[in-house]
């Protein structure tokens, strides 16, 4: 009967609640054991991996493995955990084995907490060796001189377009290869220490006040804009000038102390950057896969065209194109196209020999697993 004294038998009481606590902290300890033990039984088959690889030159970084491993993670994951957790569990998991075959060196356009910085440690986790420098030009040099294993460039931003700086470098270092592509949300963030009402000047580098124009002359009328060359270097104003604020990542926030008054104010919601893994190889293929070119076409009238129609007749997939003009040759200009498979594939191999009988000059910057996007 309700409300009967049996009720009484099955009330939580605060000794028998500190009692289940203590069980299933028990029990969690013995998972986490198993977990440990199990994520050092991969560990060891990682290193073995390595001693196979063996001459201690060869590539530690293969992201089409990589990509599989997630596949398979995810494809055998029954919840509760969801997929993004996994995939940050696992990307540390593979970041120390992959450290523990050699640590990777990997270049980014710094300062620490800029959007490339965020894109590096997304796709490499933090078991490597970051190396900052302080342009895209930079980043280049650093792979092309064997400074460093690889390299994360920005290449286009759905808001702004192409990086001007990436492209260039891709023209001057040809031999420099794609090995991978990142592709990563981008959320603005309006970082300071004062009302949003006080703030008088506003700090960010052009592309990321370009993203949030509108929302900043909507609710931040009264403040002028200042261009400065990261979002960090914005960050750090804000610590030592009152009454401003710094449109920055998140982390440049927690980083500096600085209170994030309001978080994702880009115009767009869907701010995209993708980047590009640099490095001196190619990804081996994984069935679901793009391949960079970049070329160059005679100046005669259709001469694009014809390059376009043996994608058309070949049913290759194009998913960017980019025209730059040349330095060298006035007039001329370089286009870049991306499109999806692996130079493996056949009829991607007979494409691009054929898009090359059209071609002054040809390059395959590379061929990469497609890039989910990163939130
Ligand atoms: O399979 C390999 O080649 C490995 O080196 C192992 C491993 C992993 O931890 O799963 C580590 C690094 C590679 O980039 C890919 C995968």
């Amino acid at each position: 009967m309700a409300g009967s004294s049996d009720d009484s038998a099955t009330t939580p009481t605060p000794e028998s609640v500190a009692a289940s606590l203590k069980a299933i902290r028990n029990q969690i300890d013995a998972v986490d054991r198993q977990l440990v033990e199990l994520m050092n039984q991969r560990a060891s088959l990682a290193t073995q991996i390595g001693k196979c690889k063996n001459d201690g030159n060869s590539e530690i970084f293969h992201p089409n493995r990589e990509a599989e491993v997630f596949q398979n993670v995810l494809s055998h994951n029954p919840g509760p955990l969801d997929e993004v957790t996994v995939r940050a569990i696992f990307r540390e998991v593979i970041s120390g084995c992959r450290a523990l075959q050699r640590m990777p060196r990997v270049a980014f356009l710094g300062p620490e907490h800029s959007y490339s910085h965020i894109a590096t440690l997304t796709r490499f986790g933090e078991t490597v060796e970051f190396v900052e420098v302080g342009s895209i030009s930079a980043v280049f040099e650093e792979v092309l001189k064997k400074r460093v294993d690889y390299g994360v460039v920005p290449l286009e931003n759905s808001t702004d377009g192409r990086i001007v700086d990436s492209l260039d470098m891709f023209v001057r270092i040809p031999q420099i290869k794609i090995c991978d592509e990142i592709r990563m949300r981008i959320h603005h963030n309006l970082l300071a220490n004062c009302e949003q009402s006080e703030i008088r000047r506003i700090y960010s580098k052009p592309q990321a006040l370009s993203q949030c124009r509108n929302w900043l002359s909507k609710n931040v009328p009264n403040a002028s804009l200042h261009e400065v060359t990261s979002t960090t270097a914005a960050a750090r104003l804000v610590q030592s000038e009152p009454y401003t604020a710094a449109v920055a990542s998140r982390q440049a926030g927690v980083k500096y102390g600085i209170q994030i008054l309001c978080a994702n104010i880009e115009d767009s919601s869907n701010n995209e950057t993708r980047f590009a893994v640099i490095g001196s190889h190619h990804a081996r293929r994984t069935g679901r896969d793009k391949t960079a070119l970049m070329f160059t076409t005679p100046h005669n009238p259709g001469a694009l065209a014809d390059v376009l129609m043996v994608f058309k007749q070949n049913a290759v997939n194009i998913t960017w194109i980019e025209s730059f003009p040349s330095r060298e040759t006035k007039g001329e200009y370089i286009f870049f196209v991306d499109f999806e498979g692996h130079l493996d594939d056949e009829k991607v191999a007979h494409t691009v020999r054929e898009v090359g009988t059209h071609c002054q000059r040809i390059f395959v910057l590379g061929s990469f697993p497609l890039a989910r996007v990163e939130d």
